[in-house]
């Protein structure tokens, strides 16, 4: 993979496995993927492919008992030192992991209530994350929240941060929860399905906020979802996880103009488009997702691919076939 300075996350090589009663899930199996200051990052695939678990490992917010990251760098440039860490060599429930997730790496959610406590006013909530990592006092605090709360478009803010959470509409939960990610001025916002419990109007509304904040704020995205509209809204890069591994990655051009991975053919295949016959529109990618506890050997998409060749019982190495633009696939090896 490409190794650059500028990088403000790499991870390299990266492998997380769970140890559950039924054997070993191997749910991310040497993830390597960079992002730059200020850019935004799409990573799509099926479910269970290893999304959230790769940005759940960037932050060390997996299970102790159950989970390990058994191999890789996760390298992270700290916002006012520039100073690089490996976070996969971090004490998950240390200061420096804390002083890092919620203040330089936030992580919006599908739900909102996930990180807003119904108990609590929207800016109660807010405030102490400044307070905890900014050392504002309360009414510096305060104000910052209000402030916050206008920049994601919630009117009356003023008013709303004296809040519960229940009385907002989702739109509006959802606007809290990007505002309390941010106002710490993350450097990067991790999004996991930001907008999928959303209907399609607030889903705009939403990716479109995105959009102006990252400008506002200079911050980098990555973005998690299994939906390839949202990723052609929003990312500058893409890259394809199939089964534990990024199988594909290019800017956002070269992935939907000329994909090369049969897998990310797929799903490109998979999208409705407008116009075409109802009877033609969408080609589902055939067969299902392996089993975690048995995936093939060589390359795992081999049991669905329809180029499938007698080679691709080995492992195919990750080719940069043009600049910037990487695919995991014997076709190509
Ligand atoms: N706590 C856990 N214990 C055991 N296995 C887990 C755990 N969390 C995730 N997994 C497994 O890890 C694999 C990857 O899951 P992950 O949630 O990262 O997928 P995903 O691509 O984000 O999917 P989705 O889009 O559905 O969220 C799956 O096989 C999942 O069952």
């Amino acid at each position: 993979m490409e190794k650059n300075n500028q990088k403000l996350l790499q991870i390299d090589e990266l492998k997380t496995y769970f140890y559950t009663l039924d054997g070993v899930v191997r749910a991310v199996d040497g993830v390597s993927l960079a992002i730059k200051p200020g850019e935004t990052l799409g990573l799509v695939g099926e479910s269970g492919s290893g999304k959230s678990v790769t940005a759940h490992s960037v932050l060390r917010l997996l299970p102790p008992k159950t989970s390990k990251i058994v191999q890789g760098q996760i390298r992270f440039r700290r916002r006012d030192t520039s100073a690089e860490i490996d976070l996969a060599n971090v004490d998950p429930h240390g200061d420096l992991i804390r002083s890092i997730r919620g203040n330089e790496i936030a992580m919006i959610f599908q739900e909102p209530m996930t990180s807003l406590s119904p108990v609590f006013t929207v800016g109660h909530q807010i405030i102490e994350a400044i307070r905890l990592h900014q050392g504002s006092s309360a009414q510096e605090a305060r104000q910052k929240a209000i402030d916050m709360l206008q920049a994601v478009g919630l009117g009356m803010a003023d008013q709303l941060v004296d809040e519960y959470p229940h009385r907002l509409s989702g739109g509006q939960r959802q606007r809290a929860m990007i505002a309390m990610a941010l106002s710490c001025r993350p450097s990067l916002l991790i999004a996991d399905e930001p907008t999928t419990a959303l209907d399609v109007t607030v889903q705009a509304q939403i990716l479109d906020l995105m959009n102006s904040l990252k400008e506002r704020f200079n911050m980098a995205i990555w973005i998690i979802t299994h939906n390839l509209g949202v990723v052609a809204e929003m990312a500058d890069r893409v890259a394809v996880m199939y089964m534990g591994r990024v199988v594909e990655s290019g800017d956002v051009r070269t992935i939907f103009h000329q994909p090369l991975h049969p897998y990310t053919v797929g799903l490109l295949q998979s999208i409705p488009k407008m116009g075409a016959q109802i009877k033609n529109r969408l080609a589902p990618i055939p067969g299902s997702v392996p089993d975690p506890f048995s995936i093939p050997a060589g390359c795992a998409f081999r049991t669905r691919c329809p180029a499938i060749a007698a080679h691709c019982q080995a492992e195919a190495p990750m080719l940069e076939v043009e600049p910037g633009h990487y695919v995991r696939c014997c076709l190509y090896a």
